[in-house]
């Protein structure tokens, strides 16, 4: 089941011009999401840099969105996203941002529009949590970290 929402995408004041986050094939999971920089931006090995992308969204709840590495920058360049995946909470309306540190042994520079990650919409269960005096047993118990290898 093919599960669908509408989410609303503003581009911010003075980003008139910028890229949509765009699916580059019809089935891809993520949306590429361009550098809403002016100029170049150049990463010196080991330095990180929050790139905006002049974009902001409005989802309903249930609904996040990832912020996620495109693999072809990670091989070629060393460049990645340091929190991934970053979180883009269902209440936040502020601009997408994407932080990029370059893990390669080179400076790289990011140029204006050029596609620095991808976005993926998850949906998010609604959970409540409830506090308890023991847990459920299992099998596995506190069983983890190469346990079932043993
Ligand atoms: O890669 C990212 C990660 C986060 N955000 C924005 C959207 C997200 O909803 C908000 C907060 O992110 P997060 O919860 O990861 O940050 P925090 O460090 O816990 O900050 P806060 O206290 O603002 O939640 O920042 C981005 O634009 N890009």
């Amino acid at each position: 089941m093919i599960l669908s929402y509408f989410v609303q995408i503003l581009k911010l004041p003075g980003n008139e011009n910028v890229n949509l986050p765009r699916k580059m094939s019809e089935q891809a999971s993520g949306y590429d999401l361009f550098a809403a920089i002016e100029g170049d931006l150049t990463l010196a090995p080991g330095a990180r840099a929050l790139v905006p992308t002049g974009i902001a969204l409005a989802m309903p709840g249930g609904l996040e969105a990832q912020i996620r590495p495109r693999s072809g920058l990670a091989l070629k360049h060393g460049i990645t996203c340091l929190n991934t995946p970053g979180t883009i909470d269902a209440d936040y309306r502020g601009e997408i941002k994407v932080l990029l540190i370059n893990l390669g042994q080179e400076p790289v520079t990011i140029a204006r529009n050029e596609r620095i990650a991808q976005m993926v919409f998850q949906a998010v269960p609604s959970v409540t949590m409830v506090e308890v005096e023991e847990l459920t047993d299992t099998e596995r118990g506190a069983g983890g970290f190469g346990h079932t290898g043993k």
